[in-house]
């Protein structure tokens, strides 16, 4: 069988699916899965085209080093791929390259040389790019001759108008790289081809603010299918409140805890990607099913503050947009947690939206209430797919 690996390796997970190439690009994978909890108790959850599903402990190293974390879990993984899928014909690796920079609005064949330049960027997203580029790395030692193919959040982004990509800063900043990127573009791209059938064509090429909301949150305004605006910026932690990320910050405060409590570079970091978002606020959970399911008022504040940062957040992108024909949502919070849909919307009530509450928890393709102006959606996103089409395209088959 001819196949493709993908890989999308984040800050806690190594997500991986193979899918087979012939004839053409499969919609479904032969074989998909992830290490979860990379770092705390990594497992492999995997599962099988037919049904079948694996699982299995991953070794961790005994330190507390997250890089020598995240290398077992990928030698572990490699190792395990080779043992499930002996007769495979491996045309290429497909990765999830978090950020490409202001030059790369396309996917690309990786080299070394490539992958030296796209190391440059790790400090902008070290939760993700220094996993995405040790993967890459490490399939290079093991399969020297198979192409290798970086897709990039940042690359759908790059049709924004170039007001959107500004800060107010300094232009010689701006002209060095410090601009709004945005990211989750794989998971929008994949959303804008799925549009004229979840919300017909028509709506399809109008406003549309798509809502990814998963450990990392972002929001993302279409016109056309094409990104105009996204809540992220320069890097993954602007814009909604996250997992563990604070999302849009005043700048004042980071001058505050720098000056009255001494903190550098290394502890601003922990704690803007580490420490905050619904795990800072609740003091209790990062993860959105937790803090659903519990009845302290610090997981209930967390949960709203949420909601409410992100209907913030929709109004502003509305604005970019120049109105909202359709709200669509994705990722693992936007597609399972009716609750947190719930309270986005009703906050969003003057902009025409308006829920039909039995399609919301049952988790319809579309919860708009009949007759109300824009359609609301929960769309399944992909990452992976897209992904995949993108190293395909690059590869040949
Ligand atoms: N059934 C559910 N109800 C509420 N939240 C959920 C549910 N399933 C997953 N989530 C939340 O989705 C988030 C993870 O989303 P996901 O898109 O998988 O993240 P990642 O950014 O790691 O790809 C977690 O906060 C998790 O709690
Ligand atoms: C860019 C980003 O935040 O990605 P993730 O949601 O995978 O953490
Ligand atoms: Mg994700």
């Amino acid at each position: 069988m001819k196949a493709l690996w993908v890989l999308n390796a984040g800050s806690s997970s190594l997500k991986f699916a193979l899918y087979p190439v012939e004839p053409g690009l499969a919609d479904t994978p032969a074989l998909a899965g992830q290490i979860e909890a990379i770092g705390s108790q990594p497992r492999l959850h995997a599962r099988a085209a037919a049904g079948e599903r694996f699982e299995a402990d991953v070794p961790q190293p005994a330190d507390d080093d997250q890089d020598a974390h995240h290398q077992s879990a990928l030698d572990f993984l490699l190792d395990w791929m080779k043992t499930h899928t002996p007769r495979l014909d491996l045309i290429g690796v497909g990765h999830r390259v978090v950020h490409g920079g202001a030059k790369h609005s396309a996917p690309l064949l990786l080299d070394d040389t490539l992958v030296d330049a796209l190391a440059e960027f790790e400090p902008l997203a070290p939760l993700h790019q220094p996993h995405n580029l040790r993967a890459v790395r490490a399939v290079a030692r093991l399969m020297p001759q198979l192409p290798q193919v970086a897709c990039f959040d940042t690359a759908f982004h790059r049709s924004q108008p170039p007001l959107a990509q500004r800060f107010a800063l300094p232009r010689a900043l701006h002209d060095e790289g410090v601009r709004r990127y945005g990211f989750h573009g794989l998971s929008y791209e994949y959303i804008a081809r799925q549009l004229p059938q979840a919300i017909g064509a028509e709506r399809a090429r109008g406003a549309v603010i798509v809502a990814h909301l998963g450990n990392g949150a972002s929001m993302c305004a279409l016109r056309d299918g094409q990104s105009v605006a996204s809540s992220m910026g320069f890097t993954a932690i602007d814009g909604l409140m996250m997992g563990t990320r604070s999302g849009s910050l005043d700048p004042g405060v980071l001058l505050y805890l720098m000056d009255r409590k001494h903190m550098d570079s290394a502890a601003l970091s922990r704690l803007l990607y580490k420490e905050s978002g619904l795990l800072g606020v609740s003091g209790i959970s990062a993860d959105m099913r937790d803090l659903l399911a519990s009845p302290a008022p610090e997981a209930r504040e967390a949960v709203e503050l949420f909601c409410y940062r992100a209907a913030r957040e929709l109004g502003s992108l509305a604005a970019a947009a120049g109105g909202c024909d359709a709200l669509v949502f994705t990722g693992g919070i936007g597609e399972h947690a009716a609750a947190v849909r719930e309270g986005i919307v009703t906050r969003s009530a003057w902009l025409g939206l308006a829920l039909d509450a039995e399609a919301n928890t049952a988790h319809a393709e579309r919860i708009d209430r009949a007759g109300s102006p824009v359609a609301i959606a929960v769309v399944p996103t992909n990452e992976e797919w897209m992904i995949a089409r993108h190293a395909l395209d690059m590869i040949g088959a």
